[in-house]
């Protein structure tokens, strides 16, 4: 008796159910390569972004004295709640500046969560690897409390592990502030310091005319070029952060269909 599978309309449905899931995968494989070139590339100069991670203005009050400091050392960086940050712009930047508070069982504010999550998920997806925020570099200051023991700026101290996990440079030490008791304003003051240390130092090595890619403000906007070149390199890291099936998993699938159509 014929198998249900040698009828004519049964192979052609299987031969285009092959071919969908064939486009799909090298679809798949292609965006992860595409990742792979943005990664490695250190063609990425896009302005210097201080993000900041807040519930209650405390943090968000410190980054906009970072952002008024650093344009008064002319240096020019866009100031970002991370709640409206898209994480998947991660791999582009050059430096980034994070103040970030810390809430309730040593989690971010609630509006912080996608961007948190995706570092998180990103540290553990092991097609990402550490390469992923080669380019950039950062540093990030903490805002909690003592008073919470071992949580104390708890998503500071994560967002350091991830990042450079990820293969981002750390430019400045952590810097951690407690509202509680702590000198909050004078450690802020300090990490400023440092953080305009590493600018100027930038600065000098890059000469008073050089291409900062660390995103050192000059005054001519980006050039059309360059936007072109971001426009094409935009990424859609979504499934990178965990979704997509593993490799394996994808050749095994392959396979299965392969066999099933030449049944
Ligand atoms: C309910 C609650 C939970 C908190 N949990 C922590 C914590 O686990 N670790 C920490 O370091 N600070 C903790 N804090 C302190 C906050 O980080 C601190 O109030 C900070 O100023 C909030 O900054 P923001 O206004 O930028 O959100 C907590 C505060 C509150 C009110």
């Amino acid at each position: 008796m014929p198998s249900a599978l040698s009828s004519f309309p049964a192979r052609v449905t299987l031969l285009a159910l092959f071919s969908a899931t064939t486009f799909y995968f090298l679809y798949k494989s292609r965006r992860l390569r595409h990742l792979k070139t943005l990664t490695l590339s250190s063609k990425h100069t896009t302005r210097g972004k201080i993000l900041f991670v807040s519930q209650t203005g405390t943090s968000k009050n410190l980054a906009q004295r970072l952002h008024n400091l650093l344009a008064s050392n002319g240096v020019v960086f866009d100031l970002v709640d991370a709640q409206s940050y898209e994480p998947e712009d991660l791999p582009k930047e050059t430096i980034v500046l994070i103040v970030a508070s810390t809430w309730e069982d040593g989690n971010p504010p609630s509006g912080a969560r996608f961007f948190a999550t995706w570092l998180a998920e990103s540290v553990k997806d092991f097609r990402v690897g550490a390469l992923l925020l080669k380019g950039c570099r950062f540093g990030v200051f903490g805002v909690g409390s003592r008073a919470y023991g071992e949580r104390f700026n708890a998503v500071a101290k994560g967002f350091v592990k991830q990042i450079r996990d990820l293969g981002g440079s750390e430019v400045v030490p952590l810097g951690e502030g407690d509202v509680d008791g702590g000198e909050l304003d004078l450690d802020f003051e300090k990490w400023c310091e440092k953080v305009v240390g590493f600018l100027k130092g930038k600065v000098l090595e890059n000469g008073a005319n050089g291409n900062l890619e660390c995103g050192v403000y000059d005054s001519e906007e980006e050039s059309e070029g360059e936007s072109d070149l971001e426009e094409e390199e935009i990424v859609d890291l979504e499934d990178i952060a965990g979704k997509v099936p593993p490799r394996k998993k994808t050749a095994a699938q392959l396979r299965v269909m392969l066999q099933l159509v030449l049944l």
